[in-house]
């Protein structure tokens, strides 16, 4: 029997999936829907300080000849709030460790929620998200090294215990020595999730000539198969540079088989966006599964046996 269990930020979560932060998470019924599926844990939809109603509709639309996506969802989410009481109430016995996803509109926004969830003294780990794409005039910090270091600077000292980062896809190496440099600096800094969606595609409409989706003139995160091989690269890149992290993995996964590779990559963790938005959370029964019969069929017992173990020529 293959053991699909891994551990993150000093946790044990009994299997590798679980959801990416922003599908099926942001209000508390969604999130029951994971704890009720076969996912190893669950994490929260990005939060910012207040509540907010996010970008203007179409803003997610999947591009389903390629088993991909783009959205502009601009952060939608009920206010950090209402996270910090689902996150106070929530059942620690439950074997599914939680995340939370902090995404503020500022280092200040990030500090004052992160001082909320300190101040409460909760077993869920933080993961701060470094990467959206789809606020309108917001840059993401992932892409600006310097802000980077600096918001480290001010949030890792006040989180104290294990948290992690949700980055950008990047895309040169001198950018993942840059970036894996900073990263090796924080000790608490337990985790790298990797990727976010690649940010601001373009999908067209070939018979109306229109963009897909509303916002940013059709501008928007890609996710979904199409990304595969970036967040197989980003995964690979940080578990390369940054030996005493653990990476997550996120992006293209829609079966065992892109799971299995993510762990090659050298993935303790695998979250699922995407294909999350278009199965459900039945989806969760059905990788399990398949990563199991790929791990039979190749002889591995446990993650331990392949993780980061991808050969090169
Ligand atoms: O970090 C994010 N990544 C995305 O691709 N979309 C969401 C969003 O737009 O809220 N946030």
């Amino acid at each position: 029997m293959a053991n699909l269990s891994t551990n993150i930020a000093g946790l044990h979560l009994p299997n590798l999936f679980f959801n990416a932060s922003g599908v099926c998470c942001q209000h508390e019924h969604e999130l029951k829907q994971l704890l009720e599926s076969d996912s190893g844990s669950l994490i929260t939809k990005s939060a910012t300080y207040e509540m907010r109603e996010g970008n203007p509709s179409p803003r997610y639309v999947p591009l389903p000849a390629i088993q991909s996506s783009i959205n502009s969802m601009g952060l939608p989410n009920e206010g950090y709030e209402y996270y910090l009481a689902y996150a106070k109430k929530y059942d620690y016995s439950n074997p599914k460790p939680l995340f939370v996803s902090l995404s503020g509109l500022s280092v200040a926004d990030n500090k004052k929620m992160v001082e909320g969830f300190v101040a409460a003294n909760l077993p869920c780990v933080l993961e701060i998200n470094f990467s959206c794409p789809n606020v309108p005039g917001k840059p993401q910090l992932g892409y600006d090294m310097e802000a980077m270091e600096s918001a480290l600077n001010v949030l890792a000292p006040i989180i104290k215990k294990p948290f992690g980062i949700k980055l950008p896809p990047y895309f040169d190496i001198a950018h993942f020595d840059t970036a894996a440099a900073i990263f090796n600096k924080f000790d608490n800094l337990a985790y790298l999730t990797c990727i976010n969606s690649v940010g601001n595609g373009l999908a067209i409409d070939f018979e109306t000539e229109t963009a897909l989706i509303k916002p940013k003139d059709g501008f928007g995160g890609l996710g979904g198969l199409m990304v595969l091989n970036t967040a197989l690269a980003n995964v690979n890149a940080f578990y390369r540079r940054c030996p005493n992290k653990k990476i997550i993995g996120v992006g293209g996964v829609t079966s065992g088989k892109e799971a299995f590779l993510h762990v090659l990559a050298g993935a303790s963790a695998v979250q699922i966006g995407t294909q999350l938005k278009e199965e459900g959370p039945k989806l969760f029964s059905r990788v399990k599964k398949e990563l199991e019969d790929i791990m039979v069929a190749k002889g591995y017992k446990s993650l331990e046996d392949f993780r980061g173990k991808v050969k090169t020529l």
